[in-house]
Parts: structure tokens; C-alpha cells; sequence
């Protein structure tokens, strides 16, 4: 079996006397079942950890969605209720993972809190509670306690013309699910948008002249990757980047 290894950010969770780093089944299944890879999960120990040790043993990274937000003190604002949850160790791991594997030209995607992540790591800002925006649509999921009602197709996003997104897929509009509170609010500079909710939310981008495939995505891709089509093709799209990421360092090793 060929599976590259792809670096899996975790969520730190306290239970049963424990602290665990873990994530959450559906991304884990994607990455094997729909991008061929192999989920190596990173746990939240921030500064101790070697970036560039985990850079040169994996081929992608993958920023998962959570619950918690990113802390506002990374992008400049003051933290209140309204903004939590958060999990600060998270943030400490990921913003620095995704700056260095953009660096070194890493493939990345980066779901939900990922594509928020991925806008305060290179220096843009989040907005907290969008559906009280006027005009805004509500992007929260559903109460229940059925996770495919929560995770339900649920409104269109308009792909931008001339982007990765539009290679991808035919189609200048797909449907997507929406379990968020937070989005971006200032883009960061070298941040592109890819696709947009009717409402203006930004619901994809991709990193401006990044040597590797590097997408971040508002939407869940992952949850329904074995049965719609655009889903999947997130998913296979990357792990395309990830195979050929692998096979220019066995050739630029073979060649040293
Ligand atoms: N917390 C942020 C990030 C949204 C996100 O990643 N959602 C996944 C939630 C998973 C779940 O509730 O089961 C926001 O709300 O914007």
C-alpha cells in the first residue's frame, strides 16, 4: 500500500482523568479513504515540538475543524465570552505549523477553524457570531444530536472564476454544509478568495503564488467525502499534491 504521511492538527480535550490530543474520526477517514493518506495526528505542545523535523517526515498537513476559536490575542483583539471557547494549545501548534509548511512549500488544507487558522497564521482577522450580521446567513448547524442533520448540505458557494477551486470543479457554484459561528473578517495579504456564500462570507481561499497546493475551506469536505462529488474532489486534489510533493523529494534526495 502507498500512503504518504500526512501531518493532522489536534484539539486538546479533558475526559475520564485524562488530557488527551485527538480529532475527530470523519477527517481521519477522508485522508485515508479519499486523499490515500496516511494521518499522523500532532499533538498541542506548541514550542516543543520540531517543525522542521515533522516537515521532513511528512508530505501534508491537514488543519482540522473544532468547536474552540482561535484566540483573539493572535489577531489583535481583546477576548471576551462571546468569543470562546478556546484551546490556546491548539493555536500555539497550529499557527506556527502553518507558517513553516506554507514556507517550505507543504501541501496544506485547512477545514473551518483550519481556514481560520490559516487566515490569522499569515495576518488577517477573525469576526465572531456573523449570523447576528445584518443581512448574513445563519451558518450554525442545526441543534441535534444526529451529526448528518448537523452536517447537512445546506446552502451554495460561488467558486471564483481562475482559481484552484475552479479547476477543480465544473460546476461555478457548489453546495455546501456550514457548522460555524466565527469567518474572516480582514483577509490576510497574501490570501486569495476561492469561493463565497450568497451572504458574502468567504468560504474558501488558497495561498497566493504558494509552491504547493495550500486551501482552506469554511465548509466540511471531509464529512461526506465517500458521497458527494465536490467533497471528494477536495480531498483527491490533495492528496495529488501530497503524492507529488513526495515524489519531488525522493527525486531532489536521489539527486544529491
Ligand atoms: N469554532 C469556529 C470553527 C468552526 C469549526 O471548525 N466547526 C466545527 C465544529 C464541529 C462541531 O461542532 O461538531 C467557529 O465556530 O467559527
Amino acid at each position: 500500500m502507498d500512503q504518504p504521511l500526512v501531518a493532522v492538527s489536534t484539539d486538546v480535550k479533558t475526559f475520564e482523568r485524562y488530557t488527551w490530543h485527538a480529532t475527530p474520526e470523519p477527517y481521519l477517514e477522508a485522508a485515508i479513504s479519499a486523499a490515500g493518506v496516511l494521518p499522523v495526528l500532532v499533538p498541542c505542545f506548541g514550542g516543543r515540538l520540531d517543525l522542521d523535523s515533522l516537515l521532513s517526515s511528512v508530505d501534508g498537513v491537514m488543519l482540522t475543524g473544532a468547536k474552540s476559536n482561535v484566540h483573539p490575542s493572535r489577531y489583535g483583539a481583546e477576548a471576551d465570552e462571546k468569543h470562546g471557547p478556546y484551546d490556546e494549545r491548539r493555536d500555539d501548534t497550529t499557527l506556527p505549523l502553518i507558517r513553516r509548511a506554507i514556507e517550505k512549500g507543504v501541501p496544506l488544507l485547512a477545514i473551518c477553524r483550519g481556514i481560520q487558522e490559516l487566515n490569522v497564521a499569515l495576518g488577517g482577522t477573525l469576526a465572531g457570531e456573523i449570523q447576528e450580521q445584518e443581512g448574513a446567513l445563519d451558518h450554525r448547524s442545526p441543534e441535534s444530536e444526529n451529526q448528518d442533520e448537523r452536517f447537512a448540505i445546506r446552502h451554495g458557494v460561488n467558486i471564483a472564476p481562475g482559481g484552484c477551486l475552479a479547476r477543480l470543479f465544473a460546476e461555478r457554484e457548489i453546495r455546501v454544509n456550514s457548522v460555524h459561528r466565527q469567518g474572516i473578517a480582514q483577509l490576510a495579504p497574501n490570501l486569495r478568495v476561492e469561493a463565497t456564500a450568497p451572504d458574502g462570507t468567504i468560504e474558501a481561499v488558497c495561498v497566493a503564488g504558494a509552491p504547493a497546493f495550500a486551501v482552506g475551506v469554511q465548509w466540511h469536505p471531509e464529512y461526506w467525502a465517500a458521497s458527494d462529488a465536490p467533497s471528494r474532489q477536495i480531498f483527491e486534489a490533495f492528496g495529488a499534491a501530497v503524492r507529488a510533493h513526495r515524489s519531488a523529494r525522493a527525486g531532489a534526495s536521489a539527486a544529491a
